[in-house]
């Protein structure tokens, strides 16, 4: 799925994603990566939470936020329930009528970076929809509704608790035209539920939450001040957070392959694997050439990467009649490529493996500050019971390494089950990603310290890659 820029009708569907590029690829001193920072934002009906928090997104203006929405967790109601919503007679402001157990599983995964599945709410049937959405790479999640500031265990996770504070006949008034409007209300409709259930609730359970707020924002979107205040307060705390990581270029400019572990397996430097890396390296190598010993040199490192694979007993019947003990893939493997450049190496690993499962991860870099972002992700869903090939032909600062191992780790595959494959690595960007994952495998088939630094732009011999290959150079 893409973590692009979504924002869906409040009327179908009530969890809103306002952008997500994928987590940043970089580390703390210990190798962890940057904390997620929890916002809540709690208040009245149409209080103005909503607006509150997407005037917040818009501020930080940083390419890793969504907005998740209590909303996305009303449960589902009993027949009879159902009959008396659609009469303005149940009460969906009781903190009964929301499934805690599942926005405490959404947010915990989504505070320890992980992909997850957010239930979708649909206002106009009163029942959760039959989709789910799929949110990955939040740095910075905010979560908004009445009950946001309820749950203890919610409210432990929060580095920042608001409370939306606007009169009550202001936010009827809102209610009343947002209602008709968007959730296929009638006015009458909306006051009989407001005075039954709505009001009596806000003052018996979302009002006394007031005083788990850190901050209260009185009149909500109107109070530009203190929605000011707040954002620099956020801006502050996410700035000190940014000052301890690491970012790979910086930090391994003095590496050398000496101090490298053991998990970065080499391919064999016979004369031909030599032959062909100086072809590679070589800028007077024509475009023919350059694909033709990529291709070749990709299966070579494929064939390296696939003997990296663990492998159970079996024991098996040859044609004479004859047991034969041998051995089989111990699970199932899927090929990831980092786009583009990894295309090439699917094509090799195609050619040399038959692999059911195969996913891909198109990761772009900023074109001011040369960070990764995540632009598309497809993995199988069952891929974290996979190991996993990861190809990318070169690994230069290991920025989109270390992302693309990231997006793999937060969508359940375990680190050791991670082999990641690449024709030509400079120790630093090795060094990189055994810092932040010293259990992935790399299978490299040069190790290349003649690396070109440019700002944050570094190049490793082959140039780039990609352009290369396709034929693409400026
Ligand atoms: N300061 C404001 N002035 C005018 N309309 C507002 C203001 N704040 C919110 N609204 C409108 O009121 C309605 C409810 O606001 P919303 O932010 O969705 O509230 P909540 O999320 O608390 O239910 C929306 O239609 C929104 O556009
Ligand atoms: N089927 C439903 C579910 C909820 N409501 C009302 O929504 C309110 C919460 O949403 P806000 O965006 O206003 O925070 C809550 O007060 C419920 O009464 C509903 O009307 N129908």
């Amino acid at each position: 799925m893409t973590a692009t820029a979504h924002r869906s009708a409040k009327t179908t569907t009530s969890t809103l994603m306002l952008k997500s590029d994928g987590r940043p690829p970089w580390y703390t001193p210990d190798g962890k990566n940057l904390p997620v920072y929890m916002v809540g934002i709690a208040g009245g009906s149409a209080s103005g939470k909503t607006s509150v928090a997407r005037r917040i997104v818009e501020s930080l203006d940083v390419p890793w936020v969504v907005i998740i929405s209590m909303d996305s967790f009303y449960r589902q109601l009993t027949p009879k329930e159902s009959r008396q919503a659609f009469e303005n007679n149940h009460d969906f402001d009781h903190p009964t009528s929301f499934d805690f157990a599942t926005a405490l599983r959404v947010l915990q995964d989504l505070k320890q970076g992980k992909a997850t599945h957010v239930p979708q709410y649909d206002f106009t049937t009163h029942s959760p929809s039959k989709e789910t959405q799929h949110v990955y790479g939040a740095s910075v999640v905010i979560f908004e509704g009445i009950f946001a500031l309820y749950d203890p265990t919610i409210l432990q996770m929060m580095d920042v608790k608001i409370f939306v504070d606007t009169d009550s006949d202001i936010c009827l008034a809102r209610r009343i035209k947002r209602d008709v409007a968007e959730r296929a209300r009638d006015p009458l409709g909306v006051l009989q539920q407001y005075d039954r259930f709505v009001k009596p609730a806000y003052d018996g359970f979302v009002r006394p939450t007031m005083n788990n707020a850190d901050v209260i924002i009185p009149r909500g979107l109107d109070n530009q001040v203190a929605i000011d205040l707040m954002i620099q307060h956020i801006k502050r705390q996410l700035d000190e957070r940014t000052a301890t990581i690491m970012r790979p270029v910086l930090v391994d400019r003095y590496c050398s392959s000496a101090g490298l572990r053991d998990t970065l397996v080499t391919l064999p430097q016979t004369n031909q694997v030599r032959a062909m890396q100086t072809i590679l390296c070589d800028c007077s190598t024509l475009r023919d050439d350059f694909v033709f010993y990529s291709d070749r040199l990709s299966r070579l490192i494929i064939e390296c990467g696939l003997g990296q694979l663990r492998l159970d007993k079996k024991t098996i019947e040859t044609p004479t009649g004859l047991p034969y003990q041998g051995y089989e893939l111990s699970s199932v493997v899927t090929g990831v490529t980092v786009l583009r450049a990894g295309g090439v190496m699917e094509k090799a690993l195609r050619s040399v493996a038959r692999l059911a499962n195969y996913g891909k991860i198109l990761i772009v870099g900023d074109p001011k500050t040369h960070e990764p972002r995540l632009h598309y992700a497809k993995l199988p869903p069952s891929i974290m019971q996979h190991r996993v090939l990861l190809m990318d032909p070169t690994i230069v600062s290991g920025a989109n390494a270390m992302m693309a191992v990231r997006i793999c780790v937060d969508h359940g595959v375990h680190e050791e089950s991670i082999v990641f494959l690449s024709l030509l690595a400079t120790p630093q960007g090795v060094h990189a990603i055994q810092t932040a994952f010293p259990k992935v495998k790399i299978v490299v088939a040069l190790l290349d310290p003649h690396i070109a630094k440019d700002d944050l732009l570094i190049r490793s011999g082959y140039g780039l890659f990609g352009d290369r290959y396709f034929g693409t150079e400026c």
